[in-house]
């Protein structure tokens, strides 16, 4: 099994280009099952996600196709890659496709919207909490869906459509409005979804269904109006910069020092994570090219943060920045309140010398003055980065171990973060 060898060797100078979104990428994709014709997707990242999503797809009669790059696109390392569903051949998701990723439960929402009928394993995903689906449920039922839940299957029926409804989520979840949106863009009659995930993902999903031919409004907002629509059409979209790409990048610059380039970054995807970098000591200054962070020696500074929904800070860079504070000069604190085990981090960022105590949902970070290289590993993808980010600066050789992690959500990493000046290498075992 591969691993990452990193040796910590000073700052980082340079440019990285951002790459498309893994979670805008996603629910794009699924959407392509919502109609007969092509929905093209531009700047889709190389990502182990997007692969395994590629099969579960086709599973249902998807076909793609990979392009090049536009003529002049700064972005060198996205794709254009073509979905088309002309006919769905299955409306069945098997345990042996969406156990790899929780994304996958999604399906569940355009096969029911255009087929009437869909039967899906319940999903895998990042261990990082329980992970209900009932949102998912309560919402699609409220769309006039009869779901029945029976040997690790959701099977959902509505043999003479969906209907439009009026559904307040009682708790803000990006997947199930990611689902409603695409259940309720073919539904007949009007919906009102409230207190909808107000992620940049869900609007860039509903931006894309709208050029489909659906008819949402409020986007960006936690009330989003949907006039069904009997079908839509094919259309092209680029996928919205990685954000937490962004968050993760701006992280390591922050950890070790120097003066990195995001190129194509987009700042109001993150102001929230951005402030609490400057409140850290780090330049943050916004350009026409990107998003340039840089720190030149001093202190890292201590800094509380609390993840929330978006426009909060967002939960999947928490483990990233807790890394960051492990050399801060003083105590932080970091509350998670998204997902109940999401502090996996923490007991290997130990292993590296940090000094992190954990009461529930709140992390007490002690700055320290030195880490040091050690193996690794950790249980998902965005705890297997802060362990990146630790070794980039502890002294000796850290090797983070179960890379396939990293591989779900960070596109290129070695050769992002060799550019600009780490060691950093892949070993295959
Ligand atoms: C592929 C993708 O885009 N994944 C992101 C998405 O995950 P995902 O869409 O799975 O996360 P949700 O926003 O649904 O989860 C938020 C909270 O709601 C709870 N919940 C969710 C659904 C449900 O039916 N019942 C329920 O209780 C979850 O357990 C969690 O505590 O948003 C998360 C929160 O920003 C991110 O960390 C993930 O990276
Ligand atoms: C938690 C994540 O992904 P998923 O929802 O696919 O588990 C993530 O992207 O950090």
């Amino acid at each position: 099994m591969d691993s990452i060898i990193i040796r910590g060797n000073g700052t980082l100078n340079g440019a990285i280009p951002i790459s498309g979104a893994k979670n805008a990428a996603l629910p794009l994709m699924i959407a392509s099952l919502l109609s007969s014709e092509p929905l093209v997707l531009e700047n889709v990242p190389r990502l182990a996600d997007v692969e395994a999503l590629k099969d579960i797809l086709s599973n249902h009669g998807v076909d793609y196709r990979v392009g090049g790059k536009r003529p002049g696109d700064a972005v060198t390392t996205g794709r254009r890659i073509s979905f088309r569903a002309e006919t769905i051949v299955d409306t069945t998701a098997p345990y042996d496709l969406v156990r790899k990723m929780r994304a996958s439960f999604w399906v569940i929402g355009p096969l029911l919207a255009r087929c009437g009928e869909a039967k899906v394993s319940l999903p895998g995903g990042c261990a990082i909490g329980t992970r209900p689906i009932d949102l998912f449920i309560e919402s699609l039922k409220a769309l006039g869906a009869e779901i029945d839940i029976d040997a690790g299957y959701v099977s959902a029926k509505a043999p003479n459509g969906l209907k439009g409804a009026h559904y307040t989520f009682p708790k803000v979840s990006v997947g199930a409005t990611h689902v409603m949106l695409m259940a309720a863009s073919l539904a007949q009659g009007d919906t009102i979804i409230e207190n909808a995930a107000r992620e940049p993902e869900v609007g860039d999903l509903a931006t894309c269904l709208n050029a489909m031919g659906a008819k949402i409004t409020g986007i960006g907002t936690s009330t989003l109006k949907i006039q069904g629509v009997t079908s839509l059409h094919g259309a092209t979209h680029p996928v919205l910069p990685d954000r937490i790409e962004t968050g993760t990048f701006a992280a390591c610059v922050a950890m070790t020092g120097g003066d990195v380039m995001l190129q194509n970054a987009r700042p109001e995807l993150l102001q929230n994570a951005l402030d609490v970098l400057k409140q850290t000591g780090t330049n943050v200054e916004i350009l026409n090219e990107g998003i340039r962070v840089s720190r030149n020696g001093g202190d890292i500074h201590p800094v509380d943060f609390t993840t929330e929904p978006f426009p909060g800070f967002p939960t999947d860079l928490q483990a990233q920045y807790m890394a960051l504070l492990t050399r801060a000069k003083g105590v932080s604190h970091v509350k998670e309140t998204i997902f109940e085990n999401r502090f996996m981090h923490v007991q290997e960022l130990a292993r590296l010398g940090a000094d992190i105590a954990i009461d529930g949902q709140m992390a007490t970070v002690t700055g320290v003055e030195r880490l040091s290289g050690a193996p690794v590993m950790a249980t998902d993808l965005r705890a297997s980065m802060s362990l990146v980010i630790a070794g980039l600066v502890a002294d000796g050789e850290t090797e983070v171990n179960r890379v396939y992690h990293l591989d779900r959500g960070f596109e290129l990493l070695e050769e992002k973060l060799s550019a600009v000046g780490a060691d950093i290498k892949r070993v295959s075992a």
